[in-house]
Protein backbone atom coordinates (compact mmCIF):
# COMPACT_ATOMS: atom_id res chain seq x y z
CA UNK A 1 0.00 0.00 0.00
CA UNK A 2 1.51 3.22 -1.28
CA UNK A 3 1.42 5.87 1.76
CA UNK A 4 0.16 9.15 0.94
CA UNK A 5 2.06 12.42 -0.13
CA UNK A 6 1.37 15.66 1.39
CA UNK A 7 1.80 18.23 -0.02
CA UNK A 8 3.23 22.04 2.15
CA UNK A 9 -0.72 23.57 0.79
CA UNK A 10 -1.95 20.34 1.97
CA UNK A 11 -0.68 19.90 4.92
CA UNK A 12 -1.30 23.68 6.20
CA UNK A 13 -5.07 23.10 5.50
CA UNK A 14 -5.65 20.73 8.62
CA UNK A 15 -4.06 23.50 11.15
CA UNK A 16 -7.22 23.78 13.50
CA UNK A 17 -7.85 21.87 16.72
CA UNK A 18 -10.53 19.64 15.49
CA UNK A 19 -8.59 19.01 12.57
CA UNK A 20 -4.78 18.57 13.21
CA UNK A 21 -1.61 17.44 11.09
CA UNK A 22 1.89 18.01 11.42
CA UNK A 23 5.16 16.97 9.61
CA UNK A 24 8.40 15.85 11.81
CA UNK A 25 11.20 14.44 9.64
CA UNK A 26 9.44 14.61 6.80
CA UNK A 27 6.70 12.28 7.86
CA UNK A 28 2.77 13.43 8.39
CA UNK A 29 0.82 13.04 11.47
CA UNK A 30 -2.80 13.52 12.47
CA UNK A 31 -2.21 14.10 15.82
CA UNK A 32 -5.95 15.32 16.05
CA UNK A 33 -6.86 12.62 18.62
CA UNK A 34 -3.79 12.90 20.89
CA UNK A 35 -3.86 16.79 21.42
CA UNK A 36 -5.74 16.50 24.50
CA UNK A 37 -3.74 13.73 25.68
CA UNK A 38 -0.25 15.42 25.24
CA UNK A 39 1.83 16.05 28.40
CA UNK A 40 2.79 19.17 26.26
CA UNK A 41 -0.55 20.78 26.85
CA UNK A 42 -2.75 21.60 23.55
CA UNK A 43 -1.28 25.03 22.85
CA UNK A 44 2.36 23.42 21.59
CA UNK A 45 0.37 21.45 18.69
CA UNK A 46 -1.64 23.63 17.79
CA UNK A 47 1.39 26.49 17.27
CA UNK A 48 2.78 23.97 15.20
CA UNK A 49 -0.56 22.91 13.11
CA UNK A 50 -0.01 22.06 9.55
CA UNK A 51 3.49 22.59 9.55
CA UNK A 52 6.84 20.97 10.03
CA UNK A 53 7.23 20.63 13.43
CA UNK A 54 10.82 18.64 13.46
CA UNK A 55 12.53 21.53 15.47
CA UNK A 56 9.99 22.32 17.88
CA UNK A 57 9.58 18.28 17.91
CA UNK A 58 13.14 17.70 18.60
CA UNK A 59 13.92 20.77 20.70
CA UNK A 60 12.00 19.55 23.65
CA UNK A 61 14.02 16.05 23.48
CA UNK A 62 11.24 13.65 23.55
CA UNK A 63 11.12 10.29 24.83
CA UNK A 64 10.93 6.97 22.90
CA UNK A 65 7.73 6.71 24.12
CA UNK A 66 6.84 9.62 22.40
CA UNK A 67 8.59 8.78 19.34
CA UNK A 68 6.23 5.40 19.41
CA UNK A 69 2.70 7.82 19.73
CA UNK A 70 4.37 9.53 16.84
CA UNK A 71 4.35 6.29 14.89
CA UNK A 72 0.89 5.38 15.46
CA UNK A 73 -0.68 8.59 14.21
CA UNK A 74 1.53 8.42 10.86
CA UNK A 75 -0.60 8.77 7.83
CA UNK A 76 1.42 9.58 5.02
CA UNK A 77 4.53 11.04 3.22
CA UNK A 78 5.52 14.57 3.39
CA UNK A 79 6.28 16.44 -0.16
CA UNK A 80 7.39 19.48 0.19
CA UNK A 81 8.58 21.33 -2.78
CA UNK A 82 10.96 23.34 -0.98
CA UNK A 83 9.67 26.49 -1.68
CA UNK A 84 9.12 27.58 1.48
CA UNK A 85 11.01 25.13 3.53
CA UNK A 86 13.46 26.30 5.62
CA UNK A 87 14.49 22.64 7.45
CA UNK A 88 15.48 21.62 4.05
CA UNK A 89 17.89 24.68 3.03
CA UNK A 90 19.95 24.02 5.60
CA UNK A 91 20.72 19.92 3.95
CA UNK A 92 20.82 21.74 0.34
CA UNK A 93 23.73 24.45 0.77
CA UNK A 94 26.07 22.21 1.97
CA UNK A 95 29.56 24.26 1.01
CA UNK A 96 32.30 22.75 -0.93
CA UNK A 97 35.61 24.42 -0.70
CA UNK A 98 37.75 22.55 -2.53
CA UNK A 99 39.14 25.87 -4.47
CA UNK A 100 41.46 26.40 -1.80
CA UNK A 101 43.91 23.82 -2.39
CA UNK A 102 44.42 25.21 -6.60
CA UNK A 103 46.33 28.34 -5.87
CA UNK A 104 49.17 26.13 -3.88
CA UNK A 105 49.22 23.69 -6.19
CA UNK A 106 49.63 26.07 -9.51
CA UNK A 107 52.14 28.03 -7.14
CA UNK A 108 54.16 25.29 -6.71
CA UNK A 109 54.38 24.05 -10.87
CA UNK A 110 55.71 27.81 -11.44
CA UNK A 111 58.30 27.64 -8.90
CA UNK A 112 59.68 24.52 -10.44
CA UNK A 113 59.51 25.66 -14.10
CA UNK A 114 61.40 28.58 -12.85
CA UNK A 115 63.92 26.29 -11.38
CA UNK A 116 64.12 24.05 -14.40
CA UNK A 117 64.50 26.83 -16.75
CA UNK A 118 67.68 28.90 -14.04
CA UNK A 119 69.14 25.14 -14.30
CA UNK A 120 68.53 24.74 -18.09
CA UNK A 121 70.22 28.11 -18.21
CA UNK A 122 73.11 27.63 -16.69
CA UNK A 123 73.95 24.58 -18.61
CA UNK A 124 73.33 26.17 -21.97
CA UNK A 125 75.44 28.83 -20.72
CA UNK A 126 78.47 26.71 -19.68
CA UNK A 127 78.17 25.02 -22.55
CA UNK A 128 78.14 27.77 -24.91
CA UNK A 129 81.11 29.85 -22.67
C1 LIG B 1 3.10 15.73 17.30
C2 LIG B 1 3.54 14.76 18.00
C3 LIG B 1 3.91 14.80 19.45
C4 LIG B 1 3.82 13.75 20.30
C5 LIG B 1 3.33 12.36 19.97
C6 LIG B 1 4.26 14.23 21.60
C7 LIG B 1 4.30 13.46 22.72
C8 LIG B 1 4.77 13.86 23.95
C9 LIG B 1 4.95 13.02 25.11
C10 LIG B 1 4.62 11.52 25.17
C11 LIG B 1 5.44 13.78 26.09
C12 LIG B 1 5.83 13.32 27.52
C13 LIG B 1 7.34 13.35 27.68
C14 LIG B 1 8.03 12.39 26.74
O1 LIG B 1 7.68 11.21 26.72
O2 LIG B 1 8.95 12.85 26.00
C15 LIG B 1 5.56 15.12 25.57
C16 LIG B 1 6.02 16.19 26.29
C17 LIG B 1 6.19 17.46 25.78
N1 LIG B 1 5.93 17.86 24.49
FE1 LIG B 1 5.25 16.71 23.01
N2 LIG B 1 4.61 15.55 21.50
C18 LIG B 1 4.42 15.93 20.20
C19 LIG B 1 4.67 17.16 19.67
C20 LIG B 1 5.15 18.24 20.35
C21 LIG B 1 5.44 19.52 19.77
C22 LIG B 1 5.31 19.89 18.28
C23 LIG B 1 5.85 20.31 20.76
C24 LIG B 1 6.24 21.73 20.53
C25 LIG B 1 6.91 22.48 21.26
C26 LIG B 1 5.82 19.54 22.01
C27 LIG B 1 6.15 19.98 23.28
C28 LIG B 1 6.21 19.21 24.41
C29 LIG B 1 6.66 19.70 25.71
C30 LIG B 1 7.06 21.12 26.05
C31 LIG B 1 6.65 18.59 26.55
C32 LIG B 1 7.09 18.57 28.01
C33 LIG B 1 5.95 18.61 28.94
C34 LIG B 1 6.43 18.57 30.37
O3 LIG B 1 7.25 17.68 30.71
O4 LIG B 1 6.03 19.44 31.14
N3 LIG B 1 5.39 18.28 21.72
N4 LIG B 1 5.16 15.15 24.26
Amino acid sequence: MAAKSFTQVELSQHNTKSDLYVAIHGKVYDVTGFIDEHPGGEEVLIDEAGRDATESFEDVGHSEEAREILSKLYIGEYKSDGAADTSKKTFASTPKPIPAADPTDSGSKIQYVVALAVVAGCVIWKVLS
